[in-house]
């Protein structure tokens, strides 16, 4: 079984307008109210695909009872831990000439409400795998991650962390499966610009020095590289198309990473491209990838 984990659900708020003018009465064209967080879209795009999963993580308030219930809507599983007070964040993605986007911060999240999360983290066995994706609320100790992986180290358990740098680099030791920085996130673990492929992948390497088995990275329109944990490196161009929504095709690509990998019986070339063109059909829909839009475009990438 598939288990998500998102510290932080929320409700992404998606507004189209032709122009954000600073400091003036701004008029919609279009906007839609969808369950995000990364684990949830990873948990999302998986059931397009035709796999369970099953989201964990907090929710709270009335914005935490419609992420909730629209997730279940999209016959997702949850089993989620509710609190007592304050209320999931709605995160507003506005898509004008450019895309600006501002998350919210999020409940408190006790430390009562971390050990439930734990206790449904016991669960856990041999074979199943653990997506843990999405920043951290400021409420809680940033060391969360290593805790979780602390805690199913000698279980069995694949373990995927898709986070920016600093949380990315403390749960190296703990040897994630997967880990999906984007080029720029790369770059800015080692302090650095990273512009060829021969860069991307030696500094790849080095996080593998420091624990992690395989190494998905994401360039958006360019692409992604993949560094597995026995040496050998895939490369793929983007499926050509038209960017529409951009929000989410990170997670897009780790779901369609996990089926591949799944349907090939575990070959991690086949993820890599159902990765990409995962990734891709939500870059090119309104909504997350569907199973036909991944199919057509890794038909055009694949062989
Ligand atoms: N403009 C685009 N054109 C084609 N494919 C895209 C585009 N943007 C993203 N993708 C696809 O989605 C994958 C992941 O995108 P990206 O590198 O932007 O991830 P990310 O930075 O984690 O994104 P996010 O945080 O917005 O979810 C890319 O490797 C590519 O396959
Ligand atoms: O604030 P975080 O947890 O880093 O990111 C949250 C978020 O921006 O990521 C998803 C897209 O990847 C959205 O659904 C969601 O709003």
């Amino acid at each position: 079984m598939v288990y998500t984990v998102t510290f932080n659900p929320s409700l992404d708020y998606i507004l189209r307008l032709d122009a954000l003018e600073k400091g003036e009465i701004n008029r919609v064209t279009y906007e839609n109210i969808l369950p995000g967080g990364k684990g949830l879209n990873v948990s999302m795009v998986l059931k397009n695909l035709g796999h369970e999963s099953q989201a964990l993580g907090f929710v709270a308030g009335f914005t935490g009872e419609a992420v909730e219930k629209q997730f279940a809507s999209f016959g997702c599983r949850a089993d989620f831990v509710r609190l007592p007070d304050g209320f999931s964040r709605i995160n507003v993605k506005i898509k004008a000439k450019e895309e600006t986007e501002i998350n919210g911060q999020g409940p408190l999240i006790s430390e009562a409400a971390q050990q439930e999360l734990f206790r449904k983290l016991e669960k856990l066995e041999k074979g199943d795998t653990l997506v843990l994706a999405g920043s951290i609320p400021n409420t809680l100790p940033d060391d969360i991650y290593e805790r979780i992986m602390e805690r199913l180290a000698g279980r069995g358990c694949r373990i995927i962390v898709d986070a920016t740098k600093g949380l990315l680099l403390k749960v190296l030791a703990y040897g994630p499966w997967l880990i999906k920085p984007n080029n720029h996130e790369l770059g800015e673990m080692f302090g650095k610009e990273l512009r060829t492929e021969e860069e991307l992948l030696a500094h790849a390497g080095k996080l593998q020095e420091k624990g992690a088995r395989n190494v998905l990275i994401s360039m958006a329109g360019e692409g992604a590289l993949l560094l597995t944990e026995d040496g050998k490196s895939y490369r793929s161009p983007a499926p050509k198309g038209t960017l529409v929504n951009s929000v989410g095709a990170g997670d897009s690509m780790v779901a369609g990473f996990l089926a591949g990998y799944e349907e090939s019986g575990g070959s991690l070339e086949e993820a890599f491209f159902m990765g990409v063109a995962t990734g891709s059909a939500s870059a090119f829909s309104e909504n997350l990838a569907t199973r036909p839009e991944v199919e057509a475009l890794l038909r055009t990438i694949r062989r």
